[in-house]
C-alpha cells in the first residue's frame, strides 16, 4: 500500500488552479471547501460565486486534473456549490434584505423582445440553481403573466415584523409578481410617474422575496421620466440591454445605456434579440436584420455582447401560450442559448462583484 494521501497536498494540488475569470488560485479565493480523502479517492465541493458559472466545466476538468497528479490518487469527485454575494456599492437602506442582486433587463425601445429575454433569463437562472424573482416593472404593458401563464392575485400576510407583504406567485422555479395581477386587464390603467414610483417601492419591499440570488427586472420601455426615476431609485447591481440589430445602431439603444451610467447603475452588457433566423428546413442562416450592429455598438462602449437570440417561432409560441421558450426542447426555442445568456449574466455579475468589492 503506497503512502497515505493528505489534505494538505489536496490543497496545495488545487492551490495552482486560477479562478478563470476573478483571477487568483482556487484556495486563497476559500473556494474549496469539504476536502475528503477516502484511500485513493479525493473528493471536494468548489464553491462558485453563482451556481450558474459559465466556466464550471473549466473549473471541473483543471481541479480534476491538478489532484490526479498527486501520486496515488486513482479517482476525483468534484462537487460545486454556490455562495452568490450581496453586491457592495448599494446603500443598506437601498438594498432588499435577502436579495442578492438586482439586475434590470430594459430596452431603448418597444417590442423588442425584453420581456421574453427577461422571462427567459429569469428560468434559466433558476434551472441552472439559483433563486430568482422576477419583478414586472413594465405597468403600461405587464406581459409577464401571459408569458409565464401565471394568473391569480398575490395574498397579503404578515412577515416576521408583523408588516404586512405580498406572496409573489410562482411557476417555472420562480417568484414574480406584476401589475397584472392586480388589476382587470380589459381595464385601462392611467399611471402616473408618482403612482408607479410607489407601486414599484411596494412591489421592491413589500413582498416576501428573501432569500434570493437574483431578481430579475423587466423595466418599463424607453428611456422616459419613468424608466429614468426607476434607474435612479432601485438598488440595482446592474442592467442588461435588450436590441434587435435592426435597432441596435439607433440612437435609442446608446440613450437606455447612457441612461443607466447616468445614474452610476453599471451595464452588465447588451443583448442581441432576433438576431438572426435559422431556415427551419435547411438550416441556412439569413441575417434578415443585417449582422455585427450589436457586437460594434458593445465595443464602442466597453460592455460584452452576452448572447445573440436568433428569430424562432418557438420563442414568440413560448411567449403566447405561457410557457417560455427555455423549458422547450424544440429546436427554434433555442433554450441553450437562453441558458447560455444567463450563464453569461451570472458570471458578468460575478466580475462586477469582484471589482467592485464584495460583502459575504
Ligand atoms: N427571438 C424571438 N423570436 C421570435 N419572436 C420573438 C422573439 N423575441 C420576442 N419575440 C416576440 O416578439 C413580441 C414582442 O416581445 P416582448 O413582448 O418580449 O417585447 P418587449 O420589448 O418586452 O415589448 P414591450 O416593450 O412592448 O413590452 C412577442 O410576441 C414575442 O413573443
Amino acid at each position: 500500500m503506497g503512502q497515505q494521501i493528505s489534505e494538505q497536498q489536496v490543497l496545495a494540488a488545487l492551490s495552482r488552479v486560477q479562478e478563470p475569470e476573478l483571477g487568483g488560485d482556487l484556495v486563497s479565493r476559500r473556494m474549496i471547501k469539504d476536502v475528503q480523502v477516502e484511500g485513493s479517492v479525493v473528493s471536494f465541493t468548489v464553491e462558485l460565486t453563482t451556481p450558474a458559472c459559465p466556466l464550471k466545466g473549466q473549473i471541473r476538468n483543471e481541479t480534476e486534473a491538478a489532484v490526479l497528479a498527486i501520486p496515488g490518487v486513482t479517482e476525483v469527485k468534484v462537487e460545486f456549490s454556490a455562495n452568490v454575494r450581496q453586491h457592495a456599492g448599494i446603500p443598506e437602506q437601498a438594498a432588499i434584505p435577502g436579495v442578492a442582486n438586482v439586475i434590470a433587463v430594459a430596452a431603448g425601445k418597444g417590442g423588442v423582445g425584453k420581456s421574453t429575454v427577461a422571462a427567459n433569463l429569469a428560468v434559466a437562472l433558476a434551472q441552472e440553481g439559483a433563486s430568482v424573482g422576477l419583478l414586472d416593472a413594465d405597468v403600461f404593458g405587464p406581459s409577464l403573466p401571459l408569458m409565464l401563464g401565471i394568473t391569480g392575485q398575490p395574498e397579503a400576510v404578515s412577515d416576521a415584523h408583523g408588516q404586512a407583504v405580498m406572496l409573489p406567485l410562482e411557476g417555472y422555479g420562480i417568484k414574480t409578481i406584476s401589475v397584472g395581477f392586480l388589476i382587470d386587464e380589459n381595464q385601462p390603467v392611467i399611471w402616473r410617474g408618482p403612482m408607479v414610483s410607489q407601486l414599484l417601492r411596494q412591489f421592491l419591499y413589500q413582498v416576501a422575496w428573501a432569500p434570493l440570488d437574483y431578481l430579475i427586472i423587466d423595466m418599463p420601455p424607453g428611456t422616459g421620466d419613468i424608466a429614468l426615476t426607476l434607474a435612479q431609485s432601485l438598488p440595482l447591481t446592474g442592467a442588461v440591454i435588450v436590441t434587435t440589430p435592426q435597432t441596435v445602431a439607433t440612437i435609442d439603444v446608446i440613450k437606455a445605456m447612457e441612461m443607466f451610467k447616468k445614474v452610476n447603475v453599471p451595464l452588465v452588457g447588451v443583448v442581441e434579440n432576433m438576431a438572426y433566423f435559422l431556415a427551419p428546413d435547411t438550416g441556412r442562416r439569413y441575417d434578415i436584420f443585417g449582422s455585427g450592429g450589436a457586437q460594434r455598438v458593445a465595443t464602442q462602449l466597453g460592455v460584452p455582447l452576452l448572447g445573440q437570440i436568433p428569430l424562432g417561432m418557438a420563442v414568440r409560441a413560448g411567449g403566447d401560450s405561457g410557457q417560455p421558450a427555455v423549458i422547450s426542447d424544440a429546436p427554434d426555442a433555442y433554450a441553450e442559448l437562453f441558458r447560455e445568456l444567463a450563464r453569461q449574466v451570472a458570471g458578468r455579475i460575478s466580475i462586477m462583484k469582484y471589482a467592485g468589492g464584495e460583502q459575504s
